[in-house]
C-alpha cells in the first residue's frame, strides 16, 4: 500500500512559539523522503501532524487525496516507527509482528503466516520464536520494521530509527531500510539529523531549519546546486566567499568577491532568490579546489599558502589562506601526490560549473560553513 502526501501551509504553535511556520510540501506515493535538519528545527512536529498526533494550527494535511484534519491516528493510514521501538519483551518475534493484525480480528493462521512472510523480508525468519533479549540491536530494529508494516500502511513514518544503533550497523541498516522501501513500495517519511543517513536512503531530502523548509530536492541536487547557504552548510563542508553582484551584461555577471573580482557565465547563477545586484556568497566545495583536471572549463581564484594539512587516505585535507584575503580559511582536499609543506604556495583553480552561487552573505565567523 502506498499513498501520496500533500502538506499545505501547514504551521504548528506551542504557546508564543512557532515550532512550524507555514510548511508546504508535496511526497508523491512510494517516494522516500527525508526531514533533516538539526535539533529543534521542526522535523518531529512534522512527523507528529502526519500521524495525527498534533493538530496544525493553521494549514492542512491531506493522504491520498484526503484531508486529515478530523482523522485520529489510529484512523489514519499512516504507522509510526520510534527510535526506542518497543518491542513487546514476552512475545515470539513472530507474535509481535502479527500484534497489530491481532487487533485488526485477523485470524491466527493468516497473521502467523504474514508475520512469517516479513521476518523473511528481515532475514529473521529462523528466529520466529526468539523473544527480543535474545536478538542484537539492529535485529529489534529490523523486527519493529517488519511491525509496523505488517498492517500494510499507506505511509510509515520513521522517527531517527536508527538513532539507537551504532555507526557500522547504522550503515548497514540504512542500506536495509532503502532496499525494503524499494520492496514494499510504501511512502516513508524519515526523520534525521545525520546528513550521510539521508544522503544514503532518501529520493528527496527535506532540508529543515528553525520551523521552515530551507531546501528539497534529490541528495545530489541538495549539495551540488543547494538553495540557500544553510542549506549548503549543512549537507557537507564548505567554504564561503562573501561577494558582491555588481550587476549582469551580455550573459555574464560581474562579481566583486573577497578574493578579487571575478565574471561568471550568468548559468552559474541559476538561484531565483538572487538578485540583480547585492550581497551574495561564492560557495565552493573542499574536493572542487583539487586541482585535478577534470577537462571542464577552470578559473581561478588567485594563489593562497598552505597553512596546514592532514592526510585522509584518498587525499589530503588542507587548510589554505589566499594572499588576497590572508585572515581567511580555506579547506581544500589536495591530491594524495600533492606537497602539503605548510607556507607551500597553490593556485585556487576550480572548475567554473563547480561554484554555487547563493544569495546574502553567511551570518557570523561562526556560521558552520564560514570555515572549514
Ligand atoms: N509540546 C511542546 N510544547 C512546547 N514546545 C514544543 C513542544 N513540542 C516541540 N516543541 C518545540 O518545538 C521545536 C521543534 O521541536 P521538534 O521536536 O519538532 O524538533 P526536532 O527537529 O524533531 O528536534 P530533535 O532532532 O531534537 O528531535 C523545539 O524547539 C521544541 O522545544
Amino acid at each position: 500500500m502506498t499513498a501520496p502526501v500533500s502538506i499545505r501551509n501547514a504551521t504548528k504553535t506551542f504557546g508564543e512559539f512557532t515550532a512550524l511556520n507555514d510548511v508546504s510540501l508535496e511526497i508523491e506515493a512510494g517516494e522516500f523522503i527525508v526531514l533533516l535538519g538539526p535539533s529543534g528545527c521542526g522535523k518531529t512536529t512534522l512527523l507528529s501532524l502526519l500521524g495525527g498526533f498534533l493538530s496544525p494550527t493553521r494549514g492542512t494535511i491531506a493522504i491520498n487525496g484526503r484531508d486529515m484534519g478530523d482523522v485520529s491516528p489510529s484512523k489514519r493510514p499512516t504507522t509510526t516507527m520510534f527510535q526506542d521501538y518497543a518491542l513487546f519483551p514476552h512475545m515470539t518475534l513472530r507474535d509481535n509482528v502479527a500484534f497489530g493484525l491481532k487487533m485488526r480480528k485477523i485470524g491466527k493462521t493468516e497473521r502467523h503466516a504474514k508475520a512469517c512472510e516479513l521476518l523473511d523480508m528481515v532475514g529473521l525468519k529462523a528466529s520466529a520464536l526468539k523473544k527480543p533479549h535474545e536478538l542484537s540491536g539492529g535485529q529489534r530494529q529490523r523486527v519493529a520494521l517488519a511491525r509496523a508494516l505488517a498492517v500494510e500502511p499507506d505511509v510509515l513514518l520513521l522517527d531517527e530509527p536508527l538513532g539507537a544503533l551504532d555507526l557500522k550497523l547504522r550503515r548497514q541498516m540504512q542500506d536495509e531500510l532503502k532496499a525494503i522501501q524499494k520492496r514494499v513500495g510504501t511512502t516513508f517519511v524519515h526523520v534525521t539529523h545525520d546528513q550521510e543517513e539521508a544522503m544514503a536512503i532518501a529520493d528527496r531530502i527535506v532540508v529543515m531549519n528553525a520551523g521552515k523548509i530551507e531546501d528539497v530536492g534529490r541528495p545530489e541536487d541538495i549539495y551540488m546546486r543547494p538553495k540557500t547557504l544553510f542549506a549548503a552548510s549543512f549537507m557537507g563542508e564548505v567554504n564561503f566567499i562573501p561577494a558582491t553582484l555588481k550587476g549582469r551584461d551580455n550573459g555574464m555577471a560581474e562579481i566583486d568577491s573577497m578574493l578579487g573580482s571575478i565574471s561568471l557565465p550568468e548559468t552559474i547563477l541559476a538561484n531565483d532568490a538572487l538578485p540583480d545586484q547585492g550581497p551574495m556568497t561564492l560557495a565552493i566545495r573542499p574536493e572542487h579546489f583539487r586541482g585535478v583536471s577534470t577537462g571542464a572549463e577552470r578559473m581561478t581564484l588567485g594563489s593562497a599558502k598552505i597553512a596546514d594539512g592532514a592526510f585522509f587516505g584518498t587525499h589530503y585535507r588542507a587548510h589554505l589562506a589566499p594572499i588576497a584575503a590572508p585572515d581567511m580559511v580555506i579547506t581544500a582536499h589536495m591530491p594524495q601526490s600533492a606537497n602539503i609543506e605548510p607556507g607551500t604556495m597553490v593556485e585556487l583553480s576550480i572548475d567554473l560549473a563547480s561554484i554555487i552561487a547563493l544569495p546574502g552573505h553567511p551570518q557570523t565567523p561562526a556560521d558552520p560553513a564560514t570555515q572549514g
